[in-house]
């Protein structure tokens, strides 16, 4: 648990323990509840209208056959657990079930109009208290207590507090302990050697898995492996054999380890092994005060522009710290200025001192995130002034890493398995691991980065802590950051950072009570991209603001619509409003056509960015169809290398024509899910004589202009999640003095690697693709587009958050329009909270 790190939540226990709906009938709970059978039953039932998955049903069928005496409210508990992972949630909460039980199941939003309609969680748990369901959970062949020392093999594990139970598939309990205990030994800032990483609250050291991890051996032995074979291929080679973590040398007195003995984070017991040249190079340990402030005032000439702190230079400077930190902060607030600032900095700390430049790795969780960060890295790293950082700044900037991978493969994922080839018995070979737009990690993949961490090694999130949390279960960065806005800087770390920045922490961010956790997390509190003036700034700012308690409903959604103007006009330059009148209003074709440049304000013309340059006119998809049919290459040859060039210019051209536009919506299915929009766009394309497809290849097959989003990593052909491409047709000729035969499709991709390179792949060779005129928000994270277009459904869904509509809208880089399908949603969505429930970073359940 993080309570060692956060303290305890301010959420006290209950007067009364939580009951279900007492109005409920009590013969359903009755009846479902009184043998197995009968649950078995009703679960069916769920299960037949969509409310529960069979995966969720099949798991309390085969807890029934593998003990047979589990009682059905255990059962019921076990199901009800499984089917939260699918919905984002970590494990079951007891007592927020019992307060609002139908929750649990995933209910049509608009209701089931059923005859005969199953009983609900709120009837079938009607009356029940939380005593009595945590009684239920006492069973030892199926349920440990997460709070044991030896929580044994059980299938599930349950952790309880005073007013709350969390019932977790013990893999989701493992992954957050092992979060938390890396986590926890990566805070310790200490210089202590040969120190114990920091331990849970209670102090007992709860870790199944601190046999694997080197870090935990006392002293130096390597501990053995869950089997309790000694697997060390060599253990006189072994550093972790040498006392106290010195380096030792093999037999013959030769180093043969290739990494390890360069390697910091390969020293065990906290202590750092030493470099070949015996200097400890260990940044947090060696890096005085003034080294420090001398090169953050070197990175960071200006003073600061407004009252407090310059919030970058204090992140870089709480990065180097401790072997762990987050930075977050919304959009433009200079995530990415800072991180390559700090990529300098931790470099020059450590080449200053004459050693070998850190192996630095920088990754993100989808290929075009890792693409993004690539592109805006590289030309950040190039205008970086580093003449007073270092006598030698070429040779710094070279050793500033720029390559971004994707988690996937940083890793290495291997086909049909969740394991990686990088794990604690196979550390990653690097000293630092830098995380873009870790919102998107789900707990899962965190738990796997974590413990494929060298324990030495230093990693650091960026990202956007109220964007949407990750498509999977858990949301480890908006966990982490629940305190990141208050601060809570304790007085050691707040006169520790005025020592370095030379500024002094405001007393609102201070606090004596502050945790471990708080003084490794900083967030950066000013956008640079958006100011007063931008209408996407200020409704990003209204819709993210917390309702928190005593907020009033009405004061949020007044503040968002004045952001749009009482008359419906905006009153920004840069966002419109487009509310149809019905699903067959006209205007929506003229958005996705054109871009509606009508909505803005003087038509979108005339408007200027910060730089004083001219920023183009609000558009829509003609734009990249006209490129696509306007600079087709007139060259009667398609084949590789050289004579392939003209095609790979043409298609680098149409996807940057594509990236001023694109369609966001919340849904999948429905008219207003990407299901019906899809279609309805490539009609209004069609229409407006941009396509030429037929109905049924828009509804499904493939046509020239069709731009496809993967969907599924294949590393066949070296395709990432959240790809874009675009289908075109291609003359094929066998020779450049061949005329060209049959025109093909194929599908342009820009290169994962940022390198500008165009990979050409045929249709059929595509396993998980999907048309992208509209795209969920979901799968937009990480994206950005010149103008984004964000479509709201015509009725409440539970789907509808802050989370969504905020991401949506970070979305857009120069425009932005919000179409409203229906009335009131805006107003819905912004008064709607994602609560996931986890114990990453215990937390009260709203
Ligand atoms: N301290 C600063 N002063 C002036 N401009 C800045 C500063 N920091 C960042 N910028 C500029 O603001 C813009 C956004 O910065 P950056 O891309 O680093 O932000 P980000 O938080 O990574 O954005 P994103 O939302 O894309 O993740 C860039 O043009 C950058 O040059």
């Amino acid at each position: 648990m993080f309570e060692d790190l956060l303290g305890e939540a301010s959420d006290t226990a209950p007067d009364s323990a939580p009951s279900a709906q007492d109005d409920a009938q009590p013969e359903a709970r009755d009846e479902a509840l009184s043998n197995v059978d009968s649950l078995i039953a009703l679960l069916d039932r769920w299960v037949e209208h969509g409310w529960l998955r069979a995966l969720d049903r099949a798991l309390a069928v085969f807890l029934h056959r593998e003990v047979g005496d589990a009682s059905p409210l255990l059962l019921l508990a076990a199901a009800l657990a499984s089917h939260q992972l699918g919905r984002g949630h970590v494990c079951l909460d007891l007592a927020a079930t019992l307060a609002a039980p139908d929750l649990a199941l995933s209910l049509p939003p608009e209701g089931d109009d059923l005859s005969d309609p199953p009983p609900l969680p709120g009837d079938v748990l009607a009356g029940l208290d939380l005593v009595t369901w945590r009684a239920a959970l006492d069973h030892p062949p199926l349920v440990a207590d997460g709070r044991d020392d030896q929580p044994g093999n059980t299938p599930l594990v349950k952790f309880e507090s005073p007013d709350s139970t969390r019932l977790y598939l013990r893999r989701y309990w493992q992954y957050e302990q092992d979060i938390r205990h890396h986590i926890s030994a990566r805070l310790d800032t200490s210089d202590a050697p040969c120190r114990r990483t920091a331990l849970p609250h209670d102090g007992a050291d709860r870790r199944p898995d601190n046999a694997t991890d080197p870090a935990d051996a006392p002293c130096g032995r390597t501990a053995l492996p869950h089997d309790g074979t000694d697997r060390h291929p060599d253990n006189a080679t072994d550093p972790a054999n040498a006392p106290c973590g010195r380096t030792a040398l093999p037999h013959d007195g030769a180093d043969r380890r290739p990494d390890n003995a360069t390697d910091t984070a390969d020293a065990p017991c906290g202590r750092t092994a030493l470099p070949h040249d015996g200097a400890d190079r260990r940044p947090d340990n060696v890096t005085s005060t003034t080294t420090l402030a001398a090169a953050l005032d070197s990175l960071f000439p200006a003073p600061p522009t407004g009252p407090g702190p310059d919030w970058q230079k204090a992140a870089c400077a709480l990065a180097t710290r401790s072997r762990f930190a987050v930075i977050t902060g919304g959009p433009g607030t200079g995530k990415t200025t800072t991180v390559v600032k700090l990529l300098a900095l931790l470099q020059a700390l450590a080449m200053g001192e004459g050693q070998r430049p850190l192996r630095i790795h920088l990754a993100a969780p989808t290929g075009k995130a890792a693409a993004r960060l690539n592109e805006s890295i590289a030309d950040q790293v190039a205008r970086l002034d580093l003449t007073g950082l270092s006598d030698a700044p070429e040779t710094l900037r070279s050793a500033i890493p720029q390559q971004v991978t994707t988690l996937h493969r940083l890793l290495g994922s291997r086909p049909d398995t969740r394991h990686f080839r990088h794990h604690a018995g196979n550390p990653l070979p690097l000293d630092a691991l830098v995380i873009d737009e870790a919102s998107m990690v789900d707990i899962e993949m965190m738990a796997a980065v974590l413990t494929a961490m060298p324990p030495r090694a230093r990693l650091v999130l960026l990202g956007d802590k109220d964007q949407l949390a990750s498509v999977e279960a858990g949301a480890v960065l908006g966990d982490l950051c629940q305190r990141a806005e208050g601060g809570h800087y304790t007085p050691a770390t707040c006169d520790w950072l005025e020592s370095v920045i030379g500024t002094p922490i405001p007393e609102k961010h201070r606090d004596a009570d502050g945790q471990p956790l708080d003084q490794a997390i900083a967030m950066l509190r000013v956008s640079h991209r958006f100011d007063a003036k931008s209408g996407i700034g200020q409704l990003a700012e209204a819709v993210n603001r917390p309702l928190g308690v005593g907020h009033d409903h009405k004061e949020k959604k007044r503040a968002v619509r004045e952001i749009f103007g009482t008359d419906g006009k905006s009153r920004y330059a840069d966002i419109a409003r487009l509310a149809l009148a019905d699903a067959d209003d006209t205007a929506f074709d003229r958005l996705v056509v054109n871009g509606n440049p009508a909505g803005f304000i003087n038509n979108g013309e005339g408007r200027h960015d910060r730089r004083g340059e001219l920023i183009a006119p609000p558009r829509g998809y003609a734009h990249y169809l006209e490129v696509m049919q306007a600079a087709r290459p007139t060259q009667p040859f398609f084949g590789e290398g050289e004579a392939r060039q003209p095609y790979d210019d043409w298609a680098r051209q149409i996807l940057a024509a594509h990236g001023h536009f694109q369609l966001l919506c919340a849904l999948r299915k429905g008219p207003w899910g990407i299901e019906g929009l899809n279609p309805r766009i490539g009609r209004a394309l069609r229409r407006a004589s941009w396509l030429k497809a037929s109905d049924l290849e828009l509804e499904q097959g493939w046509f020239e202009g069709r731009p496809v989003l993967v969907t599924r990593n294949d590393y066949g052909l070296r395709l990432m999640n959240g790809d874009i491409g675009i289908t075109l047709g291609v003359p094929e000729a066998r020779s450049e003095t061949e005329p060209p035969g049959r025109t093909l499709l194929r599908v342009a991709f820009p290169a994962s690697d940022g390198s500008g390179d165009i990979k050409w792949v045929l249709p059929s060779r595509l396993q998980a693709v999907e048309t992208v005129f509209a795209m969920t928000v979901h799968k937009s994270q990480g994206s950005e587009f010149t103008h984004t277009a964000l479509l709201l459904p015509d009725a409440p869904n539970p789907i509808l958050t802050r989370e969504l509509v905020y991401t949506g809208i970070t979305r857009a880089r120069d425009w932005l329009t919000v179409v409203e399908t229906g009335r009131g949603m805006l107003d819905e969505a912004v008064t709607r909270e994602v609560v996931r429930v986890s114990g990453l970073i215990r937390q009260s359940v709203r």
